[in-house]
């Protein structure tokens, strides 16, 4: 096994309404890696999640994490949900109606568990005025940051996230990016979300896949993945600052703070005067003729 924190190779038949289709999906995660999958309706993305999740058994497959197997369907091993240290948020939230957001989360810690991590997780997603209230009292983008805060409650070491984001507006989908990007940053989970937003994928994530009937034809860094599919697709526009370039021969390769991480760019010459040391930009990523290269 490689020192990729997480393995995943699962086979599995899925029906669909047109039938038997297929399904064969492996891939491997650094750890505090975040994965995008995305794909076309049906293609297998939920099942994916479910079965790594522990909520739905694959027919064939091993799930190994850097310390323990979660699934080795040769040697008979299977781990449930609640021993796999996984969090998992969905579309619809999923909070107890009954429960206000202080309850929602403590009821996710283990008896005798610190209690501390709640009030922090409730400080990160400036719920705390909020805590005494009933989910039915919360706006969906409210919602959906009790559902992100009770997720890191147990410190998973893998966040799944099913479209977490699809029914809120772009501004509250930004702020929840931003969001599950501190949290990242704060616990340095490794997380699988599913999104059909290209912004999206590659503001949050390192790595990309592209479900396809069963199957993941298309793995690894979005730029690359992107940058090689060959189907129009519209431009991208990245905001950032410089925080310093050098220039080669044929190129600028300039280091740039973009979403709160340093990301190398290589620009085309000629640019110069467009990225003084300190300056905001925006750059447009065209992914028809990519002149702009996203490196890393
Ligand atoms: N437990 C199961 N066993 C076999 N097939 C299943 C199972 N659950 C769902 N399927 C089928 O697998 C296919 C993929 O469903 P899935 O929900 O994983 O797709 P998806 O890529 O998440 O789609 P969407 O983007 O619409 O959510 C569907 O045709 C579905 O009917």
């Amino acid at each position: 096994m490689s020192d990729s924190q997480l393995n995943i190779a699962i086979r599995h038949t899925l029906h669909t309404a047109q039938g038997i289709l297929p399904m064969e999906v492996s891939f491997s995660l650094e750890k505090a890696a975040i994965m995008a999958l995305t794909g076309h309706s049906g293609a297998g993305k939920t099942t994916l999640l479910k079965q790594i999740a522990g909520l739905l058994m694959p027919e064939e497959g091993n799930i190994k994490t850097e310390n323990s197997a979660w699934l080795d369907t040769q040697n008979q091993i299977s781990l449930p949900p609640q021993q796999r240290n996984i969090g998992f948020v969905f579309q619809d939230y999923a909070l107890f109606p009954n429960m206000t957001v202080a309850e929602n989360l403590t009821f996710a810690l283990p008896k005798g568990g610190d209690r501390t991590i709640i009030k922090e997780l409730l400080e990160a997603t400036g719920l705390e005025n909020l805590s005494g209230r009933k989910p039915d009292q919360l706006s969906g983008g409210q919602q959906q940051r009790v559902a992100l805060a009770r997720a890191l409650v147990r410190k998973p070491e893998l966040l799944l996230l099913d479209e977490p984001f699809s029914a809120v507006d772009p501004d509250m989908r930004y702020q929840l990016q931003e969001l599950i990007l501190k949290f990242h940053k704060l616990f340095q989970f490794t997380a699988i979300i599913v999104t059909h937003e290209t912004s999206e994928i590659f503001r949050l994530a390192d790595q990309v896949g592209i479900m396809e009937n069963g199957k993941l034809p298309q793995f690894g860094p979005p730029a690359q993945v992107y940058l090689n599919i060959n189907q129009p697709e519209k431009d991208l526009y990245i905001h950032g600052e410089i925080i310093n370039y050098t220039k080669t021969a044929d190129c600028i390769f300039a280091n740039a703070l973009i979403d709160n991480k340093i990301r190398l760019v290589k620009l085309p010459l000629g640019m110069e005067e467009n990225i003084l040391a300190g300056k905001k930009f925006t750059l447009s990523l065209s992914l028809r003729s990519p002149e702009i290269l996203w490196l890393s």
